[in-house]
C-alpha cells in the first residue's frame, strides 16, 4: 500500500473533494430514516403542516444524497485514473531502466499484464477506496446507532444479526479470496496462451497444430469457467443468506414491537426506521466485504507492480561528457554465463579487431556467436574478462556513447508499428530523407520501399506482417547502417536474402562504410568467405582466427564446417 501514498497525495484535492462528498451522502442516507418516522408520526396524528415540511425535507435530503454520490464518483475516478495512468507511466519507464537481463529474468509477457491487468485492479480497488471505504464505517455506526435510539429494547436483535451477518461473510468471502487468487493465476495463463498462439499463427498454421493449441487453450478457460461457476454458487448461496438472516430480523422486530403496540403507537412510526436502519448494516456489511475480496486481489496486483518498481537494474551505465570512440574492438579473456545457468556459454575468449576491418564469426548453432556478439553494445556483463570498445572497457563508457558507436542488426528483425521512417529513424534520430535513401542503397532495401505508394512514409503493420522476411531483414540493416556506427554487427543479418543481394549488401557496405568495423556472423561460409579475419567458435571457446585459406588450410572445425557446406551446396 506504501507505494500508493506518494501517487495518491498527487491528487489531494480530488481526495479532499470525494471524502467531503461522502460525508454528505453517509448523513443524507442516514437521516432519510429518522425524517419517514417524523412523517409517520405525524399522518397518525394527522398533523399536515408536519408531514408537508418533513415530506419537504426529505425529497431535499435525497436531491443531496444523490448529488453527493455524483461529486464523490466523479472525484474518485479522477483519483483513480490519474494514480492508474502514473503508475502505468513509472512502471514503463522502469521497465525501460531495467538491464537486458532483467527483463528476460520478469518474461515479456509476464512484464505486459503487470502493466495492464494489474494496473486495472489498482485503479478498480483506488476508486472503490475513495467510494466506499469512509462511507462504509460511517453508514454501519450510524445506523447502529440510530437503530439503538429509534428502538432501545430491540438492541438485542441488532447484535444477533450482526454477528450472523458477519460470520457468513467471513465464511464466505475467506473462501471467495482464494478462488479469486486462482483466477488471477488463470488469466495470467489464458493470456500467454492467446498471445503466444496468436503471434506464432504461422507455425500453429503451417504445423497443423490448430487443434493441439485449441486444446491447451480449452483446459485453461475450462478451469476458468470452473472457479468462475464456484464463484457464481457462492454468491447465489451467500445474497439469499444474508437477506434470509435480515428478514429473520425484522419479522422478529414486527413480532416483538406488535406484542404492545397498543400501548406504545408511536413504535408504529419507530419500527419503520428501525427496518431501514437494519437494512443499512446489512448493506454496510455487504459492500465491506466486497471491498475486502476485492481489496485482497487487488494487494497482490500491487506487490507484482511493486516488485517490477523495486528492481534495481542490474548494469547501469556511467554518466559523463561525449567521448568520439573509434571502431577498435577487443575481448580480454572474457567468459560469460546466462543468468540463472550454472555453466558458462562462452569461455576465455580473447582477439582484438583494429578499426574498420571486417570479421566474420562461424561456428555450429549453438556454439555461442550471438552471445559474444551481445557483449559488444554491453546487452551483458561478462562473468569475467574485459569487452572493450574503442579502446574502452564498455563498463566505463556512457551508454549513448555506447549506442552511438555500436550499431547491432538482430537475427530476428523487429519493427514497430508506424512508418517506415519513423522505424529508420530509431537509428538514427534526425536522418532526412537524403540519409534514408543513402542507407537503403546499401541494404538493398531502395528499390521495393520506392515502389510503396507512400515510400518511406509507409506503414509498417503490427509485428511488421505486411512485410516478407528478406524485406523485413533489408529494413532492419537499413535501421542498423543509417547511424554510420563506428562498429557494425550483422547477427545472421542476411540470411534471408539471396545470395546476389547478400552479395550486393556486403559490397555496398565496404564502399560506403569504408571505417566501420563490421562483425558479420554467419552460417554460411559463403557470406564471409571475403571477410579479413574469420573467428571459428566451438561449443563457446575461441578454436580459430585467420584468412579463409588459412583456416582452410590449418583449422580442423572450419575445414569440416566448410566441406559440409561444400557438400550440401554441390547436392553430395
Ligand atoms: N537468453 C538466454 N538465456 C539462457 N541461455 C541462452 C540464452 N540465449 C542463448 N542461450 C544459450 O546459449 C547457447 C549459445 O547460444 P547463441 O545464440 O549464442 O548461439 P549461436 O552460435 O548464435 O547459435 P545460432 O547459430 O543458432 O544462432 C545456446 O545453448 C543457447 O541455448
Amino acid at each position: 500500500m506504501k507505494v500508493l501514498v506518494p501517487y495518491i497525495k498527487k491528487y489531494r484535492w480530488d481526495v479532499i473533494w470525494s471524502i467531503l462528498a461522502i460525508f454528505v451522502v453517509a448523513f443524507a442516507t442516514l437521516w432519510q430514516p429518522h425524517l419517514l418516522q417524523v412523517i409517520m408520526n405525524a399522518i397518525m396524528k394527522n398533523d399536515k403542516q408536519t408531514v408537508w415540511t418533513n415530506g419537504l425535507y426529505l425529497i431535499g435530503l435525497a436531491i443531496i444524497g444523490i448529488v453527493g454520490g455524483i461529486i464523490n464518483t466523479i472525484y474518485s475516478a479522477r483519483v483513480a485514473l490519474g494514480v492508474a495512468t502514473d503508475l502505468r507511466a513509472d512502471e514503463y519507464a522502469k521497465i525501460q531502466s531495467l538491464a537486458y537481463a532483467d527483463i528476460e529474468k520478469f518474461s515479456s509477457s509476464n512484464l505486459v499484464v503487470r502493466m495492464t491487468n494489474d494496473i486495472n485492479q489498482v485503479q478498480q480497488i483506488v476508486m472503490g477506496f475513495f467510494q466506499q471505504v469512509t462511507r462504509i464505517p460511517i453508514l454501519f455506526i450510524g445506523a447502529v446507532i440510530l437503530a439503538i435510539v429509534t428502538l432501545p429494547e430491540l438492541w438485542w436483535v441488532i447484535a444477533v444479526m450482526m454477528a450472523l451477518l458477519l460470520g457468513v461473510s467471513l465464511f464466505s468471502f475467506s473462501r471467495m479470496g482464494k478462488y479469486f487468487g486462482r483466477m488471477q493465476q488463470l488469466i495470467e495463463k489464458v493470456n500467454t496462451l492467446a498471445r503466444e498462439n496468436l503471434m506464432g499463427m504461422r507455425v500453429v498454421k503451417s504445423f497443423v497444430q490448430g487443434a493441439n493449441q485449441t486444446k491447451n487453450f480449452a483446459e485453461s478457460s475450462d478451469e476458468m469457467r470452473d472457479v468462475s461457476v464456484k464463484i457464481g454458487n457462492l454468491f447465489a448461496l451467500l445474497m439469499p443468506a444474508f437477506f434470509l438472516i435480515a428478514n429473520l430480523a425484522i419479522a422478529l422486530s414486527i413480532w416483538l414491537i406488535g406484542q404492545n403496540i397498543t400501548s406504545h403507537p408511536s413504535n408504529l412510526a419507530a419500527i419503520t426506521s428501525f427496518i431501514n436502519y437494519l437494512m443499512q448494516i446489512l448493506f454496510a456489511i455487504i459492500n465491506e466485504s466486497f471491498m475486502l475480496t476485492f481489496a485482497s486481489r487487488a494487494l497482490v496486483s500491487l506487490r507484482r507492480i511493486h516488485e517490477v518498481m523495486a528492481t534495481k537494474p542490474s548494469m547501469t551505465f556511467v554518466s559523463g561528457p561525449h567521448r568520439d570512440l573509434d571502431g577498435a574492438v577487443e575481448f580480454d579473456d572474457v567468459t560469460f554465463t546466462y543468468p540463472g545457468d550454472d555453466k558458462p556459454t562462452i569461455r576465455d575468449i580473447g582477439f582484438a579487431v583494429k578499426p574498420g576491418e571486417m570479421i566474420g564469426i562461424v561456428g555450429a548453432t549453438g556454439s555461442g556467436k550471438t552471445t559474444l556478439a551481445q557483449l559488444i553494445p554491453r546487452l551483458f556483463d561478462p562473468d569475467t574478462g574485459i569487452v572493450k570498445v574503442g579502446g574502452h572497457d564498455v563498463r566505463a563508457v556512457t551508454e549513448a556513447d555506447l549506442r552511438q558507436t555500436v550499431g547491432f542488426v538482430l537475427q530476428r528483425s523487429t519493427l514497430f508499428s508506424g512508418t517506415i521512417a519513423e522505424n529508420l529513424q530509431q537509428g538514427h534520430p534526425n536522418a532526412d530523407l537524403a540519409s534514408m535513401k543513402w542507407a537503403a542503397q546499401i541494404a538493398q532495401s531502395a528499390e521495393f520501399i520506392e515502389r510503396l505508394p507512400h515510400t518511406y512514409h509507409a506503414e509498417v503493420e503490427e509485428r511488421s506482417s505486411n512485410f516478407s522476411g528478406g524485406q523485413k531483414q533489408r529494413l532492419s540493416i537499413t535501421r542498423g547502417v543509417i547511424g554510420q556506427p563506428k562498429i557494425l554487427i550483422l547477427d545472421d543479418a542476411t540470411s534471408a536474402l539471396d545470395a546476389r543481394s547478400e552479395k550486393l549488401v556486403q559490397e555496398a557496405l565496404a564502399h560506403e562504410l569504408k571505417n566501420t568495423t563490421t562483425i558479420i556472423i554467419a552460417e554460411k561460409i559463403s557470406s564471409i568467405i571475403k571477410a579479413d579475419r574469420i573467428l571459428v567458435l566451438d561449443d563457446g571457446r575461441l578454436v580459430g582466427s585467420g584468412t579463409h585459406l588459412e583456416l582452410v588450410r590449418h583449422n580442423d572445425v572450419y575445414r569440416e564446417i566448410y566441406a559440409t557446406q561444400k557438400a550440401l551446396e554441390e547436392g553430395v
